[in-house]
């Protein structure tokens, strides 16, 4: 007998829409820009030709329109890889499983997933305002580990090397490693965006080594992870939500990347908070490619 999910499980609200998102099944794209910032959904949406619906659930903002007459959709997920346990569920749940019966649908969708950010430098040759794709995503939060199969879409090695090389903490979570999908990446991806090894930490201070008045468990650790090698890759830069989109969307069967303007290089400690002209390059950029 087909698995009935209990409406605890997946929660619809009385509109027939999504618990946290909000978004009714027929609102679904195929192509989805994923961003941090709701307002940075207004700046992709202000490349659509036309906009179909606007909407607003705590911090997930969605706008549906098209691009180049194709439908897309932004979303914002707000900050951190919590939220994205709840941003992938929700829209794979859109996607594949029935609303009125609650089963599985028999024939899945596969969604396109961009995530647009922000992000931190661990390499000083990087320069403020690159791109740096997240050709593997490194997770420091843990979300991928609630989940069967974990390990067959984990790079083991190279999370085995990187724990080793840094002497992971075992009170932290264990890290790990997701590829982008390969496909999208090339699609995506050009000379004008650096392929890079990106962290997801799990918070934007302390879990990014960053020290204001607590001192830090580890302050090498930062230093350790710009010095790790691993198959000529070295770890670019630090975000917060890359490596469970790709880990969830490869447990899925979606098709996932991040790119992310960096904004601040850690190891040349330099900053640029008028960091929004580049990111809408790049937003540029990924909607003529997607
Ligand atoms: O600019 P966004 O997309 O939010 O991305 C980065 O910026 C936020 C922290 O400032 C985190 O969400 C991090 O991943
Ligand atoms: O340093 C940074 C900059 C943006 N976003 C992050 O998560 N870290």
């Amino acid at each position: 007998m087909a698995k009935i999910i209990p409406p605890s499980e997946l929660i619809i609200n009385p509109d027939g829409s999504v618990f946290h998102l909000h978004l009714t099944p027929s609102q679904l794209t195929d192509r989805i820009i994923l961003v941090g910032d709701p307002a940075r959904v207004d700046m992709v949406a202000s490349f659509f030709d036309t906009i179909d619906y606007d909407v607003q659930s705590r911090e997930f903002h969605t706008i549906g329109g098209t691009y180049r007459g194709k439908p897309i959709m932004c979303l914002s997920h707000g900050i951190g890889p919590d939220n994205i346990d709840i941003v992938i569920n929700e829209l794979d749940a859109l996607a594949n499983i029935d609303f009125n019966t609650r089963e599985v649908r028999d024939n899945l969708r596969r969604l396109t997933m961009v995530r647009i950010g922000t992000s931190g430098a661990l390499q000083p040759e990087l320069k403020l305002g690159t791109p740096v794709i997240a050709e593997k995503s490194i997770g420091f939060d843990g979300v991928l580990n609630y989940y069967a199969g974990r390990n067959e879409v984990a790079d083991l090695e190279f999370e085995h090397a990187f724990c080793e090389a840094v002497g992971w903490n075992p009170l932290w979570a264990k890290p790990y490693v997701v590829n982008a999908d390969e496909e999208l990446v090339n699609q995506i991806g050009g000379d004008d965006m650096v392929r890079g090894n990106t962290i997801s930490a799990v918070g934007f201070y302390g879990p990014q080594g960053r020290e204001l008045r607590l001192p830090l468990a580890n302050p090498q650790l930062n230093r350790l992870i710009e010095e790790f090698r691993f198959n000529g890759r070295k770890v670019t830069n630090y975000e917060m939500e890359s490596a469970p989109l790709q880990g969830l969307g490869k447990l899925m069967g979606h098709r996932a990347m991040t790119v992310c303007s960096i904004i601040a290089n850690r190891m040349n400690s330099d900053a640029n908070p008028n960091y929004k002209t580049a990111v809408r390059d790049l937003i540029a950029t990924v909607l003529e490619r997607i």
